[in-house]
C-alpha cells in the first residue's frame, strides 16, 4: 500500500491539465454492450476504476482494447457471452450496477450482484430495479445477487423517479434505447456526464431527446452501432485543483476545465475570495487575499455536488469566519471530519450539518484516507498545513484521479508517493 508525504506552505504555479471525467467514462465502456460493432471512447482517464470496468466487461466476454498504447483511447466490442456481474468486482465499484439495463436489453437477463453499502452511505438501487421494472423487467432478489429477465424484451413506459439519481437515469436510458416504443423518465438526473451518455448513445443511433431538462424521451431502435466518442473534461477533478490553489495560495490554469459544468463551484470559490476566469480552453484560478467562510449546502446538478464536498471542508477549514456545509445526497460523507481535526481543524458535525470555524493555520499529522474525495480533502489540508502530512489507504485516491503527485509537484507542491 503507497501512501502519500506532503510538506505544505508553498503556493500553486503552473499549468495541471485536466483528464476526462471518470463518472463518464464508466458509463461510457457500459454502453460498448449495447452494441457488437466497436465503440472507441478516448480521452479515457488512467484510473483504477477504468481498471475494474475493463475487467468486469471482460467477464461479460467483451474486450476492451488499449488502441494506441497510452490507456487513453479505448476499444470496446464483441457478443456477451456470460451475463453474471460477480460480488468480488461490484462490491469494489458501485458503477458495476449499470451493466444490468444493458444486458437486460441486448440478451434479456443478467444475474449482478447487489452492491450494498460504502463508506459514503447505504445507496440502494430501488429505483433503477423499480424502473427496469416498468420497463417490462421481471427481477428477483436471491442470495445477494439481482436476478432480472426480459424474455419478451423491454418495452417503453413513463417512469418518474422520486429522486433525480443519476446511476438510475443511466441504467434506464441505455435500456430503454433497445426497448419498443418511446420511454419518458420524469425529474432525470442532469449532470454533464448524463449528457456525455446521451450524446454517445446518440452517436450510436439511439434516439435520445430532453438532455439537460430533467425530462428525457428515448424513441428505441432495433439495433445500436458502432461509434467514436471523447469522455467531457472532469469537473470534478477540476473543482479539486481549483480549491488546491484556493486552499495553498497562488494562480494555476486548469486546461481542459469546464467552467460552464462548474457555475454553483465557481460561486462558492468567488465568494471565499478565489478568483476563477475562463482563459483560452482552461479555468485559470487566483488567489492572493484570506480565504473566507461561506455555507453550502450539497444537491443534484446543477446544485453543488456532493463529490465537492469533503474539498470545500479542507478550504473552509482555515477560511476566515464559520461556515455551514450541509450534505443532502449522502448520510454518511463525513469521515474526513476527525482527520482534518487531526491536524488542527474546528469542525463539529450536528446530524447532516457540518460547522467549520476557520483557524490560522493546520499542523501536519500522520492521517487515513476513507474514501475517494475525503482522501483529497486531506492532501487539500496537507498543501496548507506546518510540516509534514503523511496519507495512508491512497489506494480510494487512486480509484478516481490520475497522476496527482505529478499534477501537484509540476505547479510547485513538494508531494511524494512513497510505499508503506
Ligand atoms: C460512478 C458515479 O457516477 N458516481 C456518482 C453518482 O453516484 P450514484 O449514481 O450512485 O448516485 P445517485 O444519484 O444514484 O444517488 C444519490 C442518492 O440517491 C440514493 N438512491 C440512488 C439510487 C437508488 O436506486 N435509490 C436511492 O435511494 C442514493 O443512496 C444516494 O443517497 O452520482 C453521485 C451523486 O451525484 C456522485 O456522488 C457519484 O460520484
Ligand atoms: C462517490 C464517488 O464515486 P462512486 O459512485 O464510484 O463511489 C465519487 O466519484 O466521488
Amino acid at each position: 500500500m503507497d501512501k502519500f508525504l506532503i510538506r505544505g506552505g508553498r503556493p500553486l504555479h503552473g499549468e495541471i491539465p485536466i483528464g476526462g471525467a471518470k463518472n463518464s467514462a464508466l458509463k461510457l465502456l457500459v454502453a460498448g454492450l449495447l452494441t457488437s460493432e466497436r465503440l472507441v471512447v478516448s480521452n479515457v482517464p488512467r484510473i483504477d476504476d477504468i481498471g475494474t470496468m475493463r475487467l468486469l466487461l471482460a467477464q461479460h466476454g467483451v474486450a476492451v482494447e488499449d488502441v494506441d498504447g497510452t490507456g487513453q483511447v479505448l476499444s470496446v466490442g464483441g457478443d456477451i457471452t456470460n451475463t453474471e456481474a460477480p460480488y468480488d468486482i461490484v462490491s469494489r465499484m458501485r458503477a458495476s450496477i449499470l451493466v444490468l439495463g444493458p444486458l437486460l436489453a441486448t440478451v434479456g437477463e443478467a444475474r449482478v450482484s447487489l452492491p450494498g453499502g460504502c463508506a459514503i452511505g447505504t445507496r440502494p438501487v430501488d429505483l433503477h430495479l423499480k424502473g427496469l421494472e416498468a420497463l417490462g423487467a421481471e427481477i428477483k432478489l436471491e442470495a445477494g445477487y439481482i436476478d432480472a429477465r426480459a424474455p419478451r424484451g423491454l418495452a417503453g413506459a413513463r417512469i418518474i423517479l422520486p429522486f433525480a439519481s443519476v446511476g438510475a437515469t443511466e441504467n434506464l436510458l441505455m435500456a430503454a434505447s433497445l426497448a419498443e416504443g418511446r420511454t419518458e423518465i420524469v425529474n432525470a438526473a442532469r449532470e454533464p456526464e448524463i449528457d456525455d451518455l446521451i450524446a454517445c448513445l446518440n452517436a450510436m443511433g439511439a434516439r435520445i431527446t430532453g438532455e439537460g431538462t430533467g425530462t428525457l424521451v428515448i424513441d428505441g431502435v432495433k439495433t445500436l452501432h458502432g461509434a467514436h466518442h471523447a469522455v467531457v473534461a472532469d469537473r470534478i477533478e477540476c473543482g479539486t485543483y481549483a480549491c488546491a490553489v484556493g486552499i495553498a495560495g497562488g494562480d494555476v490554469r486548469l486546461l481542459g476545465g469546464r467552467i460552464d459544468h462548474l457555475g454553483s463551484v465557481v460561486r462558492a470559490l468567488e465568494e471565499a475570495g478565489v478568483e476563477v476566469t475562463e482563459d483560452q480552453g482552461a479555468m485559470r484560478v487566483r488567489r492572493t487575499g484570506r480565504l473566507k467562510g461561506v455555507d453550502i449546502m450539497t444537491e443534484p446538478y446543477p446544485g453543488f455536488p456532493t463529490d465537492m464536498q469533503a474539498q470545500f471542508m479542507a478550504l473552509f477549514s482555515v477560511a476566515e469566519g464559520a461556515s455551514m456545509i450541509t450534505e443532502t445526497i449522502f448520510e454518511n460523507r463525513f469521515m474526513h471530519v476527525p482527520e482534518l481535526n487531526r491536524m488542527g481543524a474546528r469542525i463539529n458535525v450536528h446530524g447532516s450539518s457540518a460547522i467549520i470555524r476557520g483557524v490560522e493555520s493546520l499542523s501536519g499529522a500522520p492521517v487515513m484516507a476513507t474514501d475517494l474525495r475525503a482522501s483529497f480533502s486531506l492532501i487539500l489540508a496537507g498543501l496548507a498545513a506546518q510540516g509534514e502530512t503523511a496519507i495512508s489507504r491512497i489506494y480510494h485516491l487512486d480509484r478516481g484521479y490520475e497522476a496527482v503527485e505529478r499534477k501537484l509537484s509540476g505547479c510547485g507542491a513538494i508531494i511524494e508517493r512513497v510505499a508503506d
